[in-house]
């Protein structure tokens, strides 16, 4: 699978702009904030229906401007496909494939798989919970529908019992039948959940640890690990244990929502304890089992962004990232960089063929 062919219409910083690809490499080079990531991100867009680096859609749209379009051109083996993401100020966001417009954008995940390696990356070691959640349930939903399914009931749910838990409070009531019929449902969306996410790292854990591995060149004891409450309770019995205390807060203090992943170096947290070094080719081999994991499951070698990783990493580690994707037998690869020279040094060894973008401002 690649993409043949990008049009934007007043995405962040252009205003229009239609390019044709290169089936393997493609580079965009230029000054600082001449809009090369902005051209990436609208390619994940295309992918994953909404911006990897700035969650409010709204602010996607060129300032001055009321609306944004991509359109994407893929070929998957003997089809073309046409994706179309469009977003007008006040209403919903369209995502057409087609012509014909998703009715839930969770059905579109999965059909072009991506993955992104960018500096953003780091706020997966340097954030809350929440960002490492969402990098595991991004990597199961596009290979496992129903996962994501369950994945928006639960949080559905979620919301509704944390809105009767404020209710019980502000009204200084309380009636356990209505909030065990949301237990229920939190409990079978829950496990769902939580069983996908045990499997998914029983598969993924060996993977990222050879990726680590080849990426470094020696055996440091990197880790990661599941931390969630349901390893030795399941969700019933926590949610039972803790009616008190969620009655007090006002919010549901046990569940999936909860659920992080651990990363460690040699047993420590790698936030804390690692390099900075030794932090970064933590993310890259996270995102290199994640391409591996994706590509086993969809039998498709799923698009490569390279966002400026030339500029944040060391000569080393960049020829290992290299020689890595020239093992892999990749499929295309979207590179942004500053400098066109290190750029087109570093893809020729890649690729014979490749294409580079100059960007101006
Ligand atoms: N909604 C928007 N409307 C107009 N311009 C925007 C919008 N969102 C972002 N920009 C502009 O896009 C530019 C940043 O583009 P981008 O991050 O793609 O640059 P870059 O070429 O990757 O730079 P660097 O080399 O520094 O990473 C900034 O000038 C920013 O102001």
């Amino acid at each position: 699978m690649f993409l043949k062919n990008l049009s934007l219409l007043n995405y962040k910083n252009f205003e229009s702009k239609n390019l044709e690809f290169d089936s393997k490499i493609n580079c965009f080079v230029g000054d600082n904030g001449v809009g090369k990531t902005n051209i990436l991100d609208s390619i994940y867009h295309l992918s994953f229906g909404k911006s990897y680096f700035n969650p409010v859609s709204s602010q996607n749209i060129k300032h001055g401007t009321e609306f944004f379009v991509i359109e994407g051109i893929f070929q998957k083996a003997d089809k073309e496909e046409k994706i179309v993401c469009s977003l007008k100020k006040g209403s919903k966001k369209i995502i057409k494939r087609n012509g014909k417009p998703y009715e839930r954008f969770a059905d579109h995940i999965g059909v072009l798989p991506l993955v992104i390696i960018s500096p953003a990356d780091r706020d997966l070691i340097l954030e809350g919970s929440d960002v490492r959640r969402k990098f595991m349930d991004g990597v199961i939903s596009q290979s496992d529908k129903e996962y994501l399914q369950s994945l928006i009931n639960y949080n559905k749910v979620l919301s509704q019992r944390n809105a009767l838990l404020k209710y019980f409070a502000a009204n200084h009531t309380f009636d356990k039948t209505t909030l065990n019929v949301y237990n229920e449902q939190l409990e079978r969306y829950g496990t769902d959940i939580f069983t996908k996410r045990l499997k998914f790292l029983d598969e993924f854990i060996p993977i990222f640890k050879e990726q680590y591995i080849a990426i470094t060149n020696n055996t440091e004891e990197v880790n990661l690990t599941y931390d969630s409450k349901l390893i030795d309770e399941e969700l019933k019995t926590l949610l039972e244990n803790n009616i008190d205390k969620d009655k007090a807060l006002q919010y549901t203090s046990v569940g999936i929502h909860k659920d992080d992943l651990n990363f460690t170096i040699r047993d420590y947290p790698i936030k804390k304890f690692g390099s900075q070094g030794q932090q970064k080719s933590f993310l890259i081999a996270l995102k290199f089992a994640q391409f591996h994991f994706m590509q086993e499951i969809s039998k498709t070698k799923p698009i490569l962004i390279l966002d400026d990783i030339f500029d944040k990493l060391d000569e080393h580690r960049v020829s290992h990232i290299i020689s890595l994707v020239n093992q892999e037998n990749f499929g295309q690869i979207f590179v942004s960089d500053t400098h066109a020279e290190r750029t087109e040094a570093v893809v020729k060894k890649i690729h014979q063929t490749y294409k580079i973008f100059k960007l101006e401002s």
